[in-house]
């Protein structure tokens, strides 16, 4: 009797073409790391549950290149705390498009960090650090200019796991969807009660993506 259902084999997809041109400028000559980072979401992310497998064929556009273009809005060599980084969107991918800055990871189930760590390790990422941990478990321990957070919570609680860790003038940048003007609204009073200034929705990655990032800035008010 023949096996009517083989095993399937995992495989990191190739970008399209379009993908390509997009890696090619946003990762430059990082691109090998990307790529490397597409093999593990593709095979060990997908087999320990951190993405579903319907993702595979976008992960190029929808989460690698998504997420690394929000590091198009932070300055050199500036400290990034990444809240919630599940499967490293956005953290490993603004890591490895942006050498400069200098990541912290924030995640609080162990299967995800110990999966991060292997990541962190196999890429030979010196610039990434993993904590276990709430975001609300590391105030006054982990800080940075640029606080990231992608598919985490809805604005109005994000805020008060973002805002404490950013530094006095920096700035939480919130990856959100077409909601993103309606979730401000709703958490503008939470927003200024944490110290946050008028936040406002950015795009980023227009020149490289089809379907560019929605971002949601929230300046940090220096006391
Ligand atoms: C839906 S996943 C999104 C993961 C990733 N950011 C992405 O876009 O694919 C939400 C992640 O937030 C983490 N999380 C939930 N509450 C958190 C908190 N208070 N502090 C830090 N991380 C949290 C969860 O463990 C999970 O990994």
């Amino acid at each position: 009797m023949t096996d009517p259902s083989p095993t399937p084999v995992a495989v990191a997809p190739d970008p399209s073409v379009d993908e390509l041109a997009a890696a090619t400028i946003v990762f430059g000559a990082h691109l090998g790391l990307a790529r490397g980072f597409v093999r593990h979401l593709s095979t060990s992310g997908i087999e320990r549950g951190l993405l579903g497998p319907r993702e595979v064929p976008r992960l190029w556009g929808r989460h690698v290149l998504n997420c690394a273009v929000v590091a198009d809005l932070m300055d050199p060599g500036a400290t990034v705390v990444d809240v919630g980084s599940g499967a490293g969107l956005p953290g490993l991918a603004i890591a490895i498009a942006r050498p400069d800055l200098e990541l912290h990871l924030v995640e609080p189930l162990e299967r995800r960090v110990t999966w991060l760590n292997e990541v962190v390790g196999d890429l030979s990422l010196p610039n990434v650090t993993v904590h276990r941990a709430r975001a609300e478990q590391v105030v006054g321990q982990v800080s940075g200019d640029y606080v990231t957070a992608r598919a985490v919570s809805a604005l109005s609680t994000l805020a008060g796991w973002t805002i404490p860790l950013a530094r006095p003038g920096g700035e939480v940048l919130a990856i959100k969807g077409r909601s993103a003007g309606e979730e401000i609204e709703k958490a503008r009073k939470i927003i200024r009660k944490l110290g946050g200034g008028p936040a406002e929705v950015l795009v980023a990655g227009a020149e490289v993506l089809a379907e560019p990032t929605t971002v949601v800035r929230i300046p940090v008010r220096i006391p």
